[in-house]
């Protein structure tokens, strides 16, 4: 579907941000890209969206290399979109309905569509109650949602969310979280980069570790994360879930709610052994 191969992307300044990366998209369907900050993780979401330009190597969308002329570039990225980690980058218009509208108007779709689209889209992410409050009254937090908006109404194949979660109070962080889920069981793919460990551990099936513009480790979740050098050397922490399971001696628990039953069941309501 989308992958890399042996992608290399140098900055004018010589900083090579990407050496010879091979991500497939078809390993999983909410593909996690994780390493400390600088490694690289924005700039293969810009490659991979065809915004830069691989030195070496390819993007491949259905085993054909992308191309970088307008026509391509306007049809593929109907099929994969992206969330920017800075809303601000996202955002052009002062009114949210109209720059959550902007790129179906720009497809020529008709606004009966239209309006149908971005009314399901804000209601999706929650933004619905401030679709009439100028973007610059908006929070960070907000500005996200309405980003995220925009690329929902694309109704795209595959979702980029880069660091979808960053700056988020936790609350907001529990409902990103349910959106993306939301989108994985409507059948879209999800690939998304985070420092949030936890986020990671409970959105995603696969995970790629970049460390220094390279891919280090990859695969399930559960491999990944059980890693524990892995993630040191790669600058990371992790998960709590997998802490408690290393160092409590409990099973392996996938989200918070699967730890919570097992605990109840062992130990009843009031958390103590009886
Ligand atoms: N325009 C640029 N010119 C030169 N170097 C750049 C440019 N943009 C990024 N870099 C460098 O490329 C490398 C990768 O940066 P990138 O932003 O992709 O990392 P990241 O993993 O997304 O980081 P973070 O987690 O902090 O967002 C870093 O060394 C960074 O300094």
């Amino acid at each position: 579907m989308l992958r890399t191969e042996n992608l290399t992307y140098v900055y004018e300044d010589g900083t090579v941000a990407l050496n010879n990366i091979n991500i497939d998209m078809n390993k999983g369907n909410r593909i996690g890209i994780i390493g400390a900050n600088g490694c690289g993780k924005s700039t293969l979401f810009l490659n991979i969206i065809g915004i830069l330009k691989p030195k070496k190597g390819s993007v491949l969308y259905e085993d054909e290399k992308i191309q970088y002329n307008k026509k391509f570039l306007r049809e593929f990225r109907q099929k994969v979109s992206i969330v920017f980690q800075d809303p601000d980058k996202q955002i052009f218009y002062s009114n949210v309905y109209d720059d959550v509208a902007f790129a179906l108007r720009n497809l020529d779709f008709p606004e009966d569509i239209v309006k149908e689209r971005v009314e399901q889209a804000l209601r999706k992410t929650g933004a619905y109650e401030f679709k009439e409050k100028p973007v610059h009254f908006l929070s960070y937090g907000q500005k996200k949602r309405v980003a995220m908006a925009g690329v929902l109404a694309m109704n795209s194949d595959i979702i980029l969310l880069d660091e979808p979660t960053a700056g988020l109070d936790p609350l907001m962080t529990k409902s990103v979280t349910e959106i993306i889920h939301k989108l994985s069981a409507d059948g879209k793919k999800i690939v998304i980069s985070s420092h949030n460990m936890d986020s990671i551990y409970d959105i995603c099936d696969y995970v790629y570790v970049l460390s220094k513009g390279k891919v280090v480790g990859e695969g399930s979740v559960e491999e990944v994360f059980t890693k524990e050098e892995l993630l040191n050397e790669a600058g990371l922490n992790q998960p709590w879930l997998v802490k408690l399971h290393k160092n409590l001696n409990v099973p392996l628990f996938k989200n918070e709610e699967s730890f919570y039953k097992y605990w109840r069941e062992q130990y009843g309501n009031s958390g103590s052994r009886s």
